[in-house]
């Protein structure tokens, strides 16, 4: 009777180890009662929330994945490198991000599989190889096959047998899978703003692992984003140490090393209560998310600071660590979000004691397959502010479409 007891308790308790803090699955039950007190915002736990997950350790996957972000992200540094260093006209052209975009699954899917041999592997990535293998690609195919043995080459560890074209397919293509709510999946962005790869700005390496539908692990390498910042300033000056390494495991906060492989420090979301003391990141691209709403919800939350606009999933990132306390994102009307823009940065923040919703403040749902299913937009800060900017964001939605 005992042992039934607590085996029925241990699939929606666990104590997070660092905090102490007993947690009735993970979201949901800890903070979603507060938020609905104070907002009385519908708040729904995701479908599928498995509790078991809690309480399993990931630390092999997690170490793996931790090198599979690291070797991708020197692929794509090589690349980029190359693409300053180029005159204008090559600049415009937009094939270096495809050998990175290319090379990097090729590497994160090679290693994965590798050294995490499962009858299963299931890979949800970006990429496929259908391009690749027209006539007119072959030789970018081959330009990518050599960079991807040079980076394997590079980690000196092991003997690692030279790939073939074929291989090279072969390990993008792992990444077909439809994701699900069922048995693990990783899920790989292989290179996050591919804009601020071109432009030469931030970028991220984005993975993350699924285990019955929930996040339980992620990754970002950010080769472009300062080992330290003083709050609100991203921006990479020349003279900045650059390339960081966020990474977080369900239950076990969030950390942060540099891509180079320094000593990992624990990192913490912002503690800033008041809204008008916070600063908030968006998206680079006003293509990809509304200024003019992210602006009405600032003056609304007399916010002083002016935004912090960076490319990828290093938003995620920075926010952990608490260079910012605010991220929006509102999607143009018919953009379908996926689950390899958010899975692993989503992990990176609520670990490090940060929430994430969509704006009508229902937790991110990764178990549906490729695509997330979203209300209008995503908003990222800190557990006490997020009632406020909860508020703030749908008064402001509201006003919006009655002035359409
Ligand atoms: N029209 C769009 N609206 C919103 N996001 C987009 C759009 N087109 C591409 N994206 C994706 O938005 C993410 C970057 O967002 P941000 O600009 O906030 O950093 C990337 O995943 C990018 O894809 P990709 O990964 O292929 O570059
Ligand atoms: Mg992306």
């Amino acid at each position: 009777m005992a042992i039934i007891l607590s085996t029925a308790l241990l699939g929606c308790i666990y104590v997070h180890p660092l905090t102490r803090i007993l947690y009735l699955d993970h979201y949901y039950y800890t903070y979603a009662p507060k938020l609905k007190s104070i907002s009385s915002l519908s708040l729904k736990p995701p479908r599928n929330s498995v509790r078991a997950a809690s309480i399993m350790s990931y630390d092999k996957e997690l170490a793996t994945a931790k090198k599979a972000c690291s070797l991708a992200a020197r692929l794509c540094q090589k690349v980029q490198r190359a693409l300053l260093q180029s005159d204008v006209q090559s600049k415009s052209d937009k094939s270096p991000v495809t050998v990175a975009d290319y090379g990097s699954q090729a590497v994160v899917s090679f290693i994965l599989e590798k050294e995490l041999p499962s009858r299963s592997f299931s890979l949800v990535a970006e990429e496929d190889s259908g391009d690749l293998r027209k006539e007119e690609s072959q030789e970018t195919l081959q330009r990518i096959t050599k960079l991807v043995n040079e980076t394997l080459a590079s980690d000196g560890t092991e003997n690692v047998s030279l790939l073939s074209d074929e291989d090279v397919l072969t390990a993008i293509d792992s990444g077909k899978s439809e994701g699900g709510s069922f048995g693990q999946h990783w899920v790989l962005d292989p290179i996050d703003g591919t804009k601020g790869f071109l432009r030469g700005d931030q970028y991220a390496i984005a993975l993350g692992l699924l285990d019955e539908g929930k996040v339980v692990l992620g990754v970002l390498a950010c080769p472009n984003l300062p080992l330290q910042t003083s709050a609100g300033h991203v921006q990479h000056n020349v003279q900045d140490k650059v390339g960081c390494l966020f990474f977080a495991q369900v239950g076990t906060g969030t950390y942060m090393q540099s891509l180079d492989g320094s000593q990992p420090t624990k990192v913490d979301v912002s503690s800033t209560e008041n809204a008008e003391d916070a600063s908030f990141f968006e998206s680079f691209e006003a293509a990809h998310s509304l200024h003019d709403l992210t602006s009405m919800i600032a003056k609304k939350l007399s916010i002083k600071a002016p935004p912090v606009r960076i490319d990828s999933q290093a938003k995620y990132g920075a926010l952990s660590r608490g260079d910012g306390t605010i991220y929006m994102r509102f999607p143009h009307r018919g953009y379908r979000e996926k689950i390899w823009d958010h899975a692993a940065g989503c992990i990176v923040v609520t670990e490090a004691g940060g929430v994430v919703s969509d704006a009508a403040g229902n937790p991110l749902d990764f178990s549906r397959g490729r695509y997330l299913d979203l209300d209008t937009g995503i908003i990222v800060t800190n557990q006490k502010l997020m009632p406020t900017l909860l508020k703030a964001v749908q008064e402001s939605l509201k006003e919006k479409a009655s002035s359409l």
